[in-house]
């Protein structure tokens, strides 16, 4: 738990619990304004996931168990010993915000699994307990992976990143951009090469920002840019994180990763997808069950509070795609790395002894 209230965010501060109430920062306005917003009431913290405060699958599985300590906090207020079932709404409401990050659900099926244990006196202290343990198991889990993910290149050699998987987007150290920390200590990585990943810009405004705060070298490029980086022959991995990797391995990723992984794919370099269990959903078989966000079309026919279309132009905003796994080389989780993913070789991951996540 923040001992000292959270006043400038920096990369790992996605979400921090202080005193009495949660702090995101809001990455709708970073990096050109570095600031918390506090909430202490949990349909405040449903809308903060919805409207992107708080973005990135860990990090709204981070952000969603704080969610519950605050539901809770206020359902024994206004219930005492029949807070169970005055919690139900706002734990639907959570769930209600974005479909397609499965971390959200498993945050919020781990917390339920604590709810039941527990009897009818205050539950915010055990609720609280459980959320911190949720975000230091996930930063624990990004310093294994970047450690994991980080031997499996050999490097010196460029990289290419998609969206932002840092730490922003996690509880701390990032999935693809841990990978990327930890190959670059280990002297593997020359330069990473961010997309900007419209419409909603995560790469131009957090991996670069994330990367420059940790003196990474790193190229901002154009989405459409990747092709022609690639042909070069410089780039040696793409690594990016993950919403949701069913059971046969399919990921859904930020959309564009998908031609990010035929391109990979044409061009001899490999791909890795770096998240951790949380994020491995085995209740659907392919990628096709993963339910895909779409966003307000808003979203795509401006940039920068500017219009871009004409009036009445009709735009799709899908914000998501799946990869297949047959394009992915490497998932790269806490409890193991997994080569030219199966669904036998996920159920084998998935039931291995490092622990319930
Ligand atoms: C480790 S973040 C995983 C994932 O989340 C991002 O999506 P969004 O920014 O819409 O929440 C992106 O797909 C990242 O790769």
């Amino acid at each position: 738990m923040n001992t000292t209230k959270p006043t400038l965010p920096t990369p790992d501060d996605a979400a921090l619990w202080y005193e009495d109430r949660l702090y995101l920062a809001d990455q709708r306005v970073l990096p050109e304004r570095a600031e918390f917003l506090s909430y202490q009431q949990a349909p405040e913290v449903a809308e903060a996931i919805r409207a992107m405060v708080v973005r990135g699958a860990p990090a709204i599985g981070v952000t969603a168990a704080y969610g519950v300590v605050l539901a809770g906090r206020a359902a024994h207020a206004t219930a005492g010993v029949g807070w169970k079932t005055a919690i139900e709404a706002d734990l639907e409401r959570l769930a209600a915000s974005r479909p397609t990050a499965v971390n959200l659900f498993w945050a919020i099926r781990r917390m339920r699994a604590l709810i039941e244990r527990l009897d009818t006196t205050d539950p915010t202290p055990a609720l609280l307990r459980e959320a911190l343990a949720i975000h230091e198991e996930d930063r624990a889990a990004n310093h294994r992976m970047g450690d994991l993910g980080a031997e499996l290149i050999e490097g010196p050699t460029d990289i290419v990143t998609h969206c932002n998987a840092g730490a922003i987007a996690t509880g701390g150290y990032g999935t693809a951009l841990g990978v990327v920390r930890s190959a670059f200590a280990a002297g593997k990585i020359r330069r990473v090469y961010a997309d900007e990943t419209r419409p909603w810009m995560q790469g131009a405004r957090l991996t670069a920002w994330e990367l420059m705060h940790d003196g990474i070298p790193v190229t901002l490029q154009a989405d459409g840019a990747a092709a022609s980086l690639m042909a070069g022959g410089s780039v040696g991995w793409v690594i990016v994180g993950s919403d949701r990797i069913a059971a046969n391995g399919d990921v859904a990723n930020k959309i564009g990763t998908y031609g990010l992984a035929v391109l990979a794919r044409y061009h001899g370099i490999k791909v890795m997808v770096a998240a951790p269990t949380s994020t491995v959903d085995m209740e659907v078989a392919s990628g096709a069950e993963i339910p895909i966000e779409e966003r307000d079309s808003d979203e795509l026919l401006s940039c920068g509070g500017r219009r871009l279309a004409p009036a009445g132009c009709v735009a799709r905003n899908p914000v998501f795609d799946v990869t297949p796994a047959a394009l992915v080389d490497a998932i790269v989780t806490e409890r193991g790395v997994v080569l030219n993913p199966t669904t036998e070789k996920m159920r084998a991951l998935m039931d291995s002894s490092m622990g319930e996540r």
